[in-house]
């Protein structure tokens, strides 16, 4: 089969922690000498390309993960796994800047309560895929959403006009849940910013104090490097989202691909 694709894979953004895991699969599954390559583009350009490809009925092998529209809008499957190089489950935590408990102690109480399901974050990233600008589609959830966002902001006093940072990845998932959280803060009156960039300087902000939080931890595999890289430099306030899941993933008319096993030749 991996003749059919050129043995590639199409993945996203070089520094995400789903190309790292993917580079080891190819390793441990004894693909890389069997010439397998991982491509290196974008959410956006991955997505694209597997459109294309499903348009013409044709193979693809990508890097997947759920919460995702991909697995709505298109007719896809995670290979199996039995190296379990990718892991079970994946959480995405809320990982916040030394000193914010004390500094902005508002903040912190909202962003440690921040909580909610892969079908929620869906429904956003649904919005945000079919045209919705991110922070409209943010404002129209927690408009439907008032008890949920009540649980985040019960009884923390509300602030007039403190700045905040937040950075992410611009993956559709962070677009989500950034622009979720970054609105429920701008309704307790802070002043928030929102600076997209790659995953490692994500991490190195909130490591260096130059961003207050990020809520794009994909753990305990996809992020685990930089956790580790970090540690002691950053509060984790714990899972925001649970029931992850990341690996790699082919349409599903490519019925007798179901392991990575299968992609050896
Ligand atoms: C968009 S991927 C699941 C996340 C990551 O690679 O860190």
């Amino acid at each position: 089969m991996g003749s059919q694709i050129n043995y590639t894979v199409t993945g996203i953004d070089a520094g995400a922690g789903i190309m790292s895991s993917t580079q080891k699969a190819l390793k441990a599954y004894g693909l890389e000498s069997d010439n397998w390559q991982l491509q290196t583009s974008s959410t956006a350009a991955m997505t694209s390309t597997l459109d294309k490809a499903i348009q013409d009925k044709r193979p693809i092998v990508i890097t997947g993960w759920q919460p995702h529209w991909m697995f709505t809008k298109y007719p896809i499957k995670f290979l199996k796994d039995p190296k379990n190089v990718f892991g079970k489950a994946e959480h995405i935590d809320t990982v916040v800047r030394k000193g914010l408990k004390t500094d902005k102690p508002e903040a912190y109480t909202v962003l440690d309560r921040f909580h909610w399901t892969p079908a929620q974050m869906s429904e956003v990233m649904l919005k945000v895929n079919d045209g919705v600008d991110p922070e409209k589609a943010a404002k129209q959830w927690i408009k439907k959403n008032p008890k949920q966002v009540q649980s985040w902001t019960k009884g923390v006093k509300k602030v007039h006009g403190q700045s905040l940072k937040l950075t992410y990845v611009a993956w559709d998932s962070e677009i989500a849940s950034t622009n979720v959280i970054a609105q429920v803060l701008r309704n307790q009156g802070y002043k928030v910013t929102i600076q997209a960039m790659e995953i490692q300087p994500v991490w190195a902000s909130v490591a260096t104090g130059a961003a207050d939080a990020q809520v794009s931890a994909w753990l305990p595999k996809t992020s685990g490097l930089f956790y580790k890289d970090y540690k002691g430099k950053f509060e984790d306030l714990g899972p925001n989202l649970k029931g992850a899941k990341v690996g790699l993933a082919v349409p599903k008319y490519m019925t007798n691909i179901n392991s990575i096993e299968d992609l050896k030749n």
